[in-house]
């Protein structure tokens, strides 16, 4: 079976991939644009996709498939249409669990370097302009035994509520689209009502249109003046308009994000502003991680090889 992998992943995935399948590697490190995905659908079996390439419903309707599976890297899987390559008898695989760790981690890292103050810390360091140690220079907020509010409370968002409850001592408040039951954490009626009594509200939902602009003016407002908003979810889950205005209204002290509504663009605006956080999508950005998200999809692509389930259908 031949197989388009369509950036290049790590050297342990790429090797037992071409031991596995006749593999085609893309020549470039851009998202697959949607006239790239329809010839690829022309051409390929299957297809190993990663989050931006464009598998929109317009891409996935033009072509009759040669394509029977895309085994995505990566739980999200927001850049695919999923009904629309259902349509087409394509069926869709993804990678949970793998990254859950890690990204979790990637939000621990933004709510510190933001209550704390550590990238404008660093930055007046590298500025050479510090003048040492004061009792009231710099000071944050506090994170042990605050109250953390997580919208969308998956694998990703209960991994972070633990790291909070039992690292930080933090009492934890969620909304969640279906109603869950979660030890330790209390289920609240609706994202205002988290944003409300929270210190940090951390944003874990998928994205894709359900969820577009889904944390907004009315989030942000609700929000108390010294609380910090963190985002590891998707860009697109922000209204990042309002999130900019509220910043700068100081209806919130600062904010955290790994994920930006036009990546790679990232507005002037919250780069101009040193109370908010700015990593290049980092979450799962390990070696560890990254190859077992690989071997994840791999797994997928060998079940349905071997006419097995597939373990992670979407
Ligand atoms: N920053 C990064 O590098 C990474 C980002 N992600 C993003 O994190 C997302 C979440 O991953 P998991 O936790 O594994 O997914 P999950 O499916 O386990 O959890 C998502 C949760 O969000 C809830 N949800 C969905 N729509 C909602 C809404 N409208 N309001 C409130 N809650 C809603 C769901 O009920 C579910 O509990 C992924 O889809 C991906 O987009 C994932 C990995 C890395
Ligand atoms: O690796 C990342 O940074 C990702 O966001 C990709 O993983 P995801 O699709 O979010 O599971």
């Amino acid at each position: 079976m031949n197989l388009l992998i369509s950036r290049l992943l790590p050297d342990a995935v790429m090797d037992k991939a071409r031991a596995e399948f006749d593999v085609t590697l893309r020549k470039t490190s851009d998202p697959m644009t949607e006239v790239e995905v329809t010839e690829a659908l022309a051409a390929y079996d299957l297809i190993l996709p990663t989050l931006g390439d464009q598998f929109t419903a317009a891409a996935i309707s033009a072509v009759t498939p040669r394509t029977k599976l895309l085994a995505n890297f990566g739980v999200g899987f927001n850049h695919i249409d999923v009904g629309a390559a259902k349509a087409q008898g394509i069926k869709v695989t993804n990678t949970p669990g793998a990254v859950t760790d890690a990204t979790a981690d990637i939000a621990m890292t933004l709510m510190l370097m933001t209550a704390r103050r550590a990238g404008e810390g660093e930055r007046l360091v590298r500025s050479g302009n510090w003048t040492g140690w004061q009792p009231t220079q710099m000071l944050g907020l506090h994170l042990t035994g605050k109250t953390v509010g997580i919208i969308g409370m998956g694998r990703i968002g209960q991994a972070i509520a633990n790291r909070c409850r039992n690292g930080f001592g933090c009492k934890i408040v969620y909304a969640n689209r279906s109603r869950k039951d979660v030890d330790g954490a209390e289920q609240l009626d609706s994202m205002e009502a988290v944003a409300q009594v929270a210190d940090v509200v951390v944003a874990a939902t998928p994205g894709g249109p359900s969820t577009r602009h889904l944390i907004g003016a009315s989030v942000f407002d609700a929000m108390q003046p010294h609380a910090i908003f963190v985002n590891i979810s998707r860009g697109d889950v922000v209204d990042e308009a309002a999130l900019i205005a509220a910043l700068q209204s100081g209806a919130l002290a600062g904010a955290g994000l790994d994920v930006y509504e036009n990546e790679p663009q990232v507005p002037e605006a919250l780069i101009a502003m040193e109370n908010v956080t700015l990593l290049p999508h980092l979450g799962t950005n390990t070696l560890e991680v990254r190859t077992g998200m690989g071997m994840m999809a791999l797994d997928n692509l060998l079940a349905f090889k071997a006419g097995k389930d597939l373990p992670n259908p979407v």
